[in-house]
């Protein structure tokens, strides 16, 4: 595994290292199944789909390995880090990557693997553009080694591809713990009180699940099974030493594609129904929703100057429309603008992180609600994931309805948006709800009738 480089000590390399790629085509032209070979996958990978099914890449290995510890300056380290390495590099490349939800919380040892903001340039990049397949190989060295490094990745490449799948193993937890559910149920009426006292607007506060296993599930066959049951989702995986955090999220954080900015607010949840009509209902009736409309608006009212500010024009609906997944029906809000000269998805991740559909109103507020309520530390539940290339494009999502699998155990993560009368039964229900696609996976969705 490479080391883990900071900022600053990409500045003091003082070597003539560059980076070099080369693409061809890919005949094999099935990703997951790169993920079902065992050496590849006690490395670094990342692997993305899109919410439509246009785009599918899969990242192995790190070329490089770009870390920050910084609390608020980790998104431009990172762009600086990028840019720096821009220069000493031929081509444009790509990165995968995540910042934490709350880079000044105190980190939980399960999370130790991921820093406040951590991206992989990886060796071996497949990707699917429509029914398209790429392969690209990146070398970061210097230029007299170029000839020999490329043919050593072209060998290596050629024999994992030859090694043999591992079969796929479906495991099921042997265990479930509600980890500290009391103090989740009490946190709730608190934070009502604390919001009718006019401290906040509005908190989302979430609790996690821990699953034990006899042996680790494979992670080629979770994501087939997400690929399968969670259409119109973003499913993702980042694997980075003994961790893997995977998951199938319904929000987009940002997509910039050529200076066309995309986001949405995605706040306002029921479950689905069990006939069409009753689905019907249920969304008809949380359209109509106060609480669930005074959720939802605070997230439009917080995207909508961000935009404003950094794109010369935008468009957003004036009302929200229904956003319907396999178990859940949110209230959805799309808004797209055409980006200021200079602006970066990075910078818009920024502003963006965390939209009060994850954290609240007002935003500083909450975090520090969030911490007080929530004795663990959220990780990467909640936060930025995605890619980004150097010519300025790039995707991430909102990792919610997520996992971390590490040591025979999976940890998931699910929340609510608490605003005045918020009810702690009905939120206790709805956070089954949104566990539902990762237990589903792991060896069943509890149903859920209220
Ligand atoms: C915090 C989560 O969902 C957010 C996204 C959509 C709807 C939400 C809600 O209705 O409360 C949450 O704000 C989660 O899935 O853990």
């Amino acid at each position: 595994m490479c080391k883990r480089l900071t900022y600053r000590q990409l500045q003091q390399q003082s070597d003539n290292r560059r980076i070099y790629q080369k693409t061809m085509p890919w005949n094999a032209q099935d990703g997951l199944s790169l993920l079902k070979k065992k050496s590849l996958t006690e490395d670094a990978f990342f692997y993305w789909q899109n919410e439509n099914d246009s785009v599918e890449m899969i990242g192995i290995g790190a070329t490089l390995l770009l870390q920050s510890e910084a609390e608020e300056e980790r998104f431009q380290e990172i762009e600086s880090s990028v840019r720096l390495l821009r220069q000493r590099a031929e081509d444009d490349f790509l990165l995968f990557g995540s910042f934490t939800f709350d880079a000044a919380h105190e980190p939980s040892p399960e999370w130790d693997a991921y820093e406040n903001a951590l991206f992989i340039v990886p060796t071996y990049c497949v990707r699917r553009e429509g029914d398209v397949w790429s392969q690209t190989t990146t070398i970061y060295c210097a230029p007299e080694e170029k000839d020999e490094l490329f043919n050593q990745r072209a060998e290596q490449w050629e024999q994992l591809q030859r090694e043999k799948e591992e079969n796929a193993t479906f495991v099921t937890y042997t265990k479930l713990e509600e980890r500290q559910v009391e103090q989740y149920r009490e946190s709730i009426p608190q934070m009502t009180s604390l919001i009718r006292e006019g401290k906040a607007h509005k908190v989302v506060l979430a609790r996690s699940l821990r699953l034990q296993f006899e042996q680790n599930p494979q992670i080629a066959s979770l994501m087939e099974q997400l690929n399968e049951q969670q259409k119109n989702s973003y499913r993702f995986a980042f694997h980075i030493d003994d961790s893997t955090f995977i998951g199938a999220t319904p929000e987009r954080l940002i997509k910039v594609n050529r200076s066309q900015a995309n986001s949405e607010s995605v706040a306002g949840s029921i479950r689905r129904g069990k006939t069409p009509e009753e689905d019907e209902q249920l969304g008809a009736s949380l359209l109509a929703d106060e609480k669930n409309r005074e959720e939802h608006h605070y997230v439009v009212e917080m995207i909508e100057p961000i935009f404003q500010e950094l794109c010369e024009t935008y468009t957003m609906p004036d009302r929200p429309q229904l956003l319907k997944i396999r178990d859940i029906q949110h209230l959805h809000t799309p808004i797209q603008g055409e980006m200021k000269e200079d602006v970066t998805i990075l910078q818009f991740i920024e502003r963006l992180h965390p939209t009060p559909a994850l954290g609240g109103v007002p935003t500083k507020v909450s975090l520090e609600y969030i911490r007080q309520f929530e004795r663990q530390d959220r990780g990467l539940y909640a936060a930025p994931i995605g890619w980004f290339d150097t010519e300025g494009n790039g995707e991430f999502a909102v990792a919610i309805r997520s996992a971390l699998l590490k040591d025979n155990a999976a940890y998931l993560y699910a929340g609510g948006g608490i605003v005045a009368d918020s009810n702690v039964e009905h939120e206790y229900q709805e956070t089954w709800n949104k566990f539902s696609p990762m237990l589903r996976i792991f060896g069943g969705a509890r149903e859920n009738d209220e």
